[in-house]
């Protein structure tokens, strides 16, 4: 299972990396669960990692709007980016998310098809009205997404397994695998959930929150110690 650490600026990026992060993934909490962080801050980051660790970049937890979404989604692979992870919060609906993920996949594989694309749902969709998680893994495939994700939209504390028990996580993972998808989870998860996840046969475990000072992804920074505790045990 790869780590995948969020990080907002260049010198997280440094720490998380340090720590032995498998992919820095670049974000701005400030902008939501899966803010977008400025082209400015993808392109240093991706200078700085010079192709030897993936950079992947949150490009928001986007509206339904796919022509917007998918301009977002091509400054983010201009900027530098190995992979571009969508936030369906705006898509209520299968149509509505293949809508916005199918152009995303046009752009982003007309642009550079190297470039992973990610289709990132809410374990909490049914607090938001969001695209419910179980339809992700369809969505991903059906759209020609690389890799099928789940976080959570609302980080007020509650985590990816306070929503979705372990038998809902090995049902998307395996879904998403038998179309031959990767799968990526985040959530607030931390070390406790490092065995579970393995359980449930996840590609990549993705992280903030548990790898910052203080246990907060807003006002903590990214600790490189705590990156390599955390990756010690995976
Ligand atoms: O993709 C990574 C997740 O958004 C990490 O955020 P979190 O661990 O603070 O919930």
């Amino acid at each position: 299972m790869e780590l995948l650490v969020s990080a907002i600026n260049l010198d997280e990026a440094k720490a998380a990396w340090e720590g032995g992060a498998d992919i820095l993934d670049v974000k701005n909490p400030k902008e939501g669960s899966l803010g977008a962080n400025f082209p400015w801050i993808i392109r240093e980051i991706s200078d700085y990692a010079d192709n030897k660790i993936i950079v992947s970049t949150t490009i928001g937890d986007v509206p339904y709007k796919p022509a917007t979404v998918s301009l977002a989604a091509l400054g983010a692979a201009y900027s530098g980016s190995n992979y571009i992870k969508v936030g369906l919060y705006g898509p209520e609906n299968y149509d509505e998310a293949m809508d916005v993920m199918s152009n995303v996949v046009k752009t982003i594989k007309e642009y550079d098809d190297t470039i992973t694309v990610v289709a990132c749902g809410y374990a909490d969709a049914y607090k938001i009205g969001s695209i419910e998680y179980d339809m992700i893994p369809k969505v991903a495939y059906d759209s020609g997404c690389d890799l099928a994700m789940l976080d959570t939209y609302i980080k007020d504390g509650h985590r990816l397994t306070d929503h979705l028990n372990k038998d809902q996580l090995a049902q998307f993972t395996k879904a998403a695998h038998d179309y031959n998808l990767k799968v990526a989870l985040a959530g607030s998860v931390n070390a406790n959930d490092i065995e579970m996840l393995k359980e449930v046969d996840c590609d990549i475990m993705g992280v903030r929150g548990c790898v910052c000072t203080g246990g907060d992804r807003n006002k903590g920074t990214i600790s490189a110690d705590l990156v390599a505790q955390l990756k010690e045990n995976i």
